[in-house]
């Protein structure tokens, strides 16, 4: 079953239209990461599914369930959704039970089953031993856990994070998304996760959805959308590449500097750009090209190439010899990807 059906979404604030027709569907359990520019409309997605704002337009669907037709909705509280916030909003002359006590309260559980409840959470998030404690005596990915916890207590089958590692040392950002992909997994929790870090959505994430003014231009496995992106914002948004003017041949082949390639459908278009990230790049010793200057990046060297005409970025496992100065580079195999050109 689906966890999420959202068609034709519309909603803004006062006069202002922020998503203009916004449809998505996620499968229950995946990790989705919303990524787009600042202004987007990516936490007023999270807030519409919430709940937490009026909608003009379009229909939700939670687990099968209509939460949302049009203006008419179900109160956040009866949406089984945990929401959390960037700031993690903990309350802070509560102690860590007692934040979570309070974020039980709809759910009006006897007292024995809420500290049971309240105990396995922290077990869960690996804070048990630590329910007496303050927000402030806590360090920032503990206070995280706390609001993870706070929204887990409730068990809702749909977690929506706005930004929320963006508070964590970048150190501790990585374990610690690992650690909650984890948790999400092992409690078979959906969740969708606003992120500016497209590390972080790598790490985290099943599928990627990538925002350009208030739609949804792509969504999909985190690899596809990456490696297969609709178009050059996608693309670009994603990381770096190289835009290589090519010509068609054939609906399945262009000219490049590599010669004839097949491509799997070309646009009917004159203006065709390839695009070609630096990690589908070889560099070769000894050619017409020329090495510009290189990065070492610890993983991998950053290159900047001139050959054939134009500048390229490529990388190479280690920084290239001193000594070289003539090189050339080769396509490394990979399904190509094709864009209209600029003027297109
Ligand atoms: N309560 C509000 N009242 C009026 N306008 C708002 C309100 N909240 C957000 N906006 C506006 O709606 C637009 C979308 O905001 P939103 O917070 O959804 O963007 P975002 O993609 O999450 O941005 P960021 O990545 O910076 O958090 C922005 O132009 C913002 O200024």
């Amino acid at each position: 079953m689906n966890a999420i059906e959202i068609h034709n979404l519309q909603c803004g604030y006062q006069e202002q239209a922020i998503l203009q027709n916004v449809s998505l569907v996620l499968e229950e359990r995946k990790i989705l990461a919303l990524l787009g520019p600042s202004g987007c409309g990516k936490t007023t997605l999270l807030k519409a599914i919430s709940g937490l704002i009026p909608i003009d337009h379009g229909q939700i669907y939670l687990h099968g369930q209509q939460v949302q037709n049009g203006h008419r909705g179900l109160d956040p509280e009866e949406r089984g959704v945990g929401f959390i916030f960037q700031d993690y909003a903990l309350f802070p002359h509560m102690t860590v039970h007692d934040n979570l006590m309070f974020g039980l309260r709809p759910l009006r559980l006897k007292k024995q089953e809420a500290e049971e409840r309240i105990a396995s959470t922290l077990a869960i998030v690996g804070l048990s031993g630590m329910d007496k404690r303050y927000p402030h005596e806590l360090s920032g990915g503990q206070q995280q856990r706390v609001a993870i916890a706070r929204s887990l207590v409730c068990r809702p089958k749909l977690m929506l994070l706005d930004e929320p590692f963006s508070n964590i040392d970048s150190q501790l950002r990585i374990p610690l998304i690992r650690e909650i992909r984890e948790l999400l997994k092992s409690q078979h929790i959906t969740a969708i996760f606003v992120t500016h870090n497209k590390e972080e959505a790598f790490s985290l994430a099943d599928e990627l959805a990538v925002f350009q003014q208030g739609n949804i231009v792509q969504q999909g496995e985190a690899s596809a959308v990456y490696h297969q992106p609709a178009n050059l914002y996608v693309a670009e948004f994603l990381g770096r590449g190289n835009l290589v003017p090519v010509t068609r041949q054939s609906d399945r082949s262009v000219l490049t500097p590599w010669g004839v390639i097949p491509v799997n459908q070309v646009p009917a278009h004159a203006d065709l750009m390839m695009f070609i990230r630096p990690q589908w790049l070889e560099i070769v010793e000894g050619g017409d090209g020329r090495l510009i200057e290189q990065h070492f990046l610890g993983t991998h060297a950053h290159c900047r190439i001139h050959w054939q005409g134009m500048d390229w970025d490529a990388w190479h496992a280690d920084s290239m010899p001193i000594s070289t100065s003539a090189v050339s580079l080769r396509l490394r195999p990979h399904q190509p990807v094709i864009f209209r050109g600029k003027q297109g």
